[in-house]
């Protein structure tokens, strides 16, 4: 696990930008596993403005989101395919025929969750998976007590949950109560995952996702099981880890071996 500690969301913004850009640039039919939420936003903008400047393009991906509310239609504001189709989509030459959100309207949840799965499988599996993580430790919607097995499904979300996401609504009883989401099984097959995290808010929670032990109570722990992991914290999501400093040697440490300049203080 590559825990990077940057000063500020921009930055956060930037790298993860930088991690989507090399993996299209070099596959650009890449198979991109997406995110809701504010983190993201910031990353979805610089995106944006690398496309507008002509440095990525998008047309040939494929992209799947974690997941949706169940209850809302799709073109309710609020809900995660508006949330995608704002944000992102619609901003860059996005084949929106291969962009994939579960279905939050469909009448059998239990199947979209099937269907869900299989369309993922189809497409090759998800190349990169970019995360937020919830003040109690979810990705996706995976509430504490997830499976860590678990796959792409119906899931009751927390009060906690609800009323971090009430901002969004007009009232806490507008936010839904359920959402079909991918498991923690599904997110721990993609190849390579990004999780963004910033503010004080998150510092408990990536605590616990960092050195925490891995438990079916804090559902971002399981990451540690995943090869292939980058933590972009800023300074206030940072705090709460213990082990800061050696964080900080072993990314510079990463940084000069990728640039292929490792200084003699580190042989
Ligand atoms: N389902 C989403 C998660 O994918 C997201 O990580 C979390 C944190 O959101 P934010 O980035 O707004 O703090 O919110 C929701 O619960």
């Amino acid at each position: 696990m590559r825990v990077v500690i940057l000063k500020n969301a921009e930055q956060i913004s930037c790298r993860a930008a930088d991690v989507f850009g090399q993996l299209i640039q070099a596959r650009p039919a890449a198979v991109l596993g997406l995110a809701t939420g504010g983190t993201p936003l910031g990353t979805y903008r610089e995106l944006i403005r690398r496309y507008r400047a002509g440095e990525i393009s998008f047309s040939q991906v494929t992209t799947f989101n974690l997941d949706e509310y169940v209850g809302l239609p799709r073109d309710h504001s609020q809900s995660y395919h508006t949330f995608m189709h704002e944000n992102l989509f619609s901003q860059a030459d996005f084949d929106t025929d291969n962009c994939h959100l579960p279905d939050g309207s469909c009448v059998d949840p239990a199947q979209a969750g099937v269907d869900y799965e299989q369309k993922i499988a189809a497409a090759g599996g998800i190349d990169l998976q970019l995360l937020g993580i919830g003040t109690d430790g979810h990705i996706a919607f995976n509430e504490p007590g997830s499976s860590l097995a678990s796959r792409t499904r119906l899931k009751a979300l927390t009060e906690q949950t609800r009323s971090d996401n009430a901002r969004f609504f007009e009232s806490i009883d507008e936010v839904p109560r359920l959402a079909i989401t991918m498991g923690i099984g599904s997110i721990l097959d993609t190849q390579r995952i990004v999780l963004l995290a910033n503010g004080a808010g998150k510092a408990d929670a990536v605590q616990a996702l960092v050195e925490g032990p891995v438990t079916a109570q804090v559902p971002a722990s399981a990451l540690q099981l995943h090869p292939h992991v980058t933590i972009l914290l800023d300074e206030a999501a940072a705090t709460k880890l213990s082990r800061i400093d050696y964080y900080r040697h072993v990314e510079t440490l990463q940084r000069q071996l990728e640039t292929k300049k490792v200084s003699d203080t580190f042989l």
